[in-house]
């Protein structure tokens, strides 16, 4: 695996030749971070060297400042549910990403997150390195060391990324061991060129790191697909609870790409009801269903371009999420049962 370090800029500004570069940064309530984000890659990737040719920020229903502070600092920003406007909107970072992919235009995409507290311009110019140098390499993920940090600020090394270690790299390795190699499966920094990522759908909330480390390895296979060790990465963490539905979203998303493969043949769904408990035993349901965009190439015949009318609008077929799809637990059965359960206890 190379390192960032790898890949001077003078060298990646020389291969780069016509190729153009787009970085794209989904934000949801990002405003302490996105700023200094974009000021980096503005300062030092397009301003001092010409290797980033667009910087888009796309807001997700952020409630904060963050288009305002990534506007200031020179990012193309717009807004989600603004992108293909003819579509119905969903939610979450995958939709964040595929919109990012419709409204850029670069030969070469990069997705970064807005939350990272560490950020360096090697986090992109690390991930370019195989992708201009190597024309059989079609995309490339970010490997680091994830700290945890608490809310006292000790840092333990090696400790971040939960839901990697719980649930992630354990499904690849069950299921798609040929993809166990990648360090960090569910890191937000990775690239690839546009005309691949325009052949895969995406999945919507968090279960589109996943989805395409899968629909990739089918599209391109493992040979096209590199890791650029990229450090250090530090970043604000979510709650337990908020990652336990990150999880699940995770396994909805695993148990669609079996499906689609032919390796699991269910009776019925999965129920995509998760109900969580507080300190204080109350209990709360979330839906962590996750819905999928097509292919972006099948809904309009260039990124960005007019939609037609018969375009597809959007495809449900991996796991429902529409609250008029019937799962196997309902809302109501699922609390009626929680609240069952604890009377037995009781
Ligand atoms: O609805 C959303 C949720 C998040 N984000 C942005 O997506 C990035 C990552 O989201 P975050 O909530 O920080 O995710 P993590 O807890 O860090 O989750 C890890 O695992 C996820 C599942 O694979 C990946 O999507 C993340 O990139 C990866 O950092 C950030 O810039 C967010 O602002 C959106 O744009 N829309
Ligand atoms: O990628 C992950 O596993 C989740 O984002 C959790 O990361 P954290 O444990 O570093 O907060």
């Amino acid at each position: 695996m190379s390192t960032a370090a790898d890949w001077p800029l003078d060298a990646l500004v020389r291969a780069k030749g016509t190729t153009t570069v787009s970085v794209v940064l989904p934000a949801r309530d990002e405003e302490a971070t996105v700023g200094h984000i974009v000021s980096v890659i503005r300062e030092e990737l397009a301003e001092a060297v010409p290797l980033v040719d667009e910087i888009l920020v796309v807001d997700s229903r952020s409630t904060d400042a963050t288009a305002a502070r990534a506007a200031e600092a020179g990012a193309r920003v717009v807004h989600q549910d603004d992108v293909l406007p003819g579509l119905p909107a969903l939610s979450g970072k995958g939709e964040a990403l595929w919109k990012g992919l419709a409204a850029s235009t670069g030969d070469i995409v990069v997705f970064a997150d807005s939350d990272l507290r560490n950020f360096g311009a090697h986090f992109i110019s690390g991930l370019l390195g195989p992708l201009l140098t190597r024309p059989d390499v079609h995309f490339v993920k970010g490997a680091y060391e994830r700290p945890l940090t608490g809310p006292d600020g000790v840092v333990q090394r090696g400790a971040g990324g939960r839901v990697t270690e719980l649930v992630a790299r354990p499904l690849l390795n069950l299921y798609w061991p040929e993809l166990a190699g990648f360090v960090q499966p569910l890191g937000g920094e990775y690239a690839a060129r546009r005309s691949v990522l325009e052949q895969v759908p995406f999945v919507t909330e968090y279960g589109v790191e996943f989805g395409l480390l899968v629909d990739l390895l089918e599209r391109v296979g493992l040979g096209a697909m590199a890791q650029v060790d990229l450090g250090c990465r530090e970043h604000s963490h979510q709650s337990t609870a908020a990652l336990g539905r990150m999880a699940g979203q995770i396994m909805l998303t695993a148990w669609s790409r079996l499906e689609r493969q032919g390796r699991i043949v269910a009776s019925e769904p999965p129920a995509t009801g998760l109900l969580q408990f507080d300190a204080d035993g109350n209990a709360t349901l979330s839906d962590v269903g996750v819905a999928e965009r097509p292919p972006l190439a099948s809904v309009t015949p260039r990124a960005g371009g007019p939609l037609s009318s018969a375009d597809p609008v959007v495809s449900l077929r991996s796991v429902p999420s529409s609250p008029g799809v019937a799962s196997p637990m309902t809302s109501a059965d699922a609390v009626n049962s929680a609240d069952a359960m604890r009377e037995d206890v009781a």
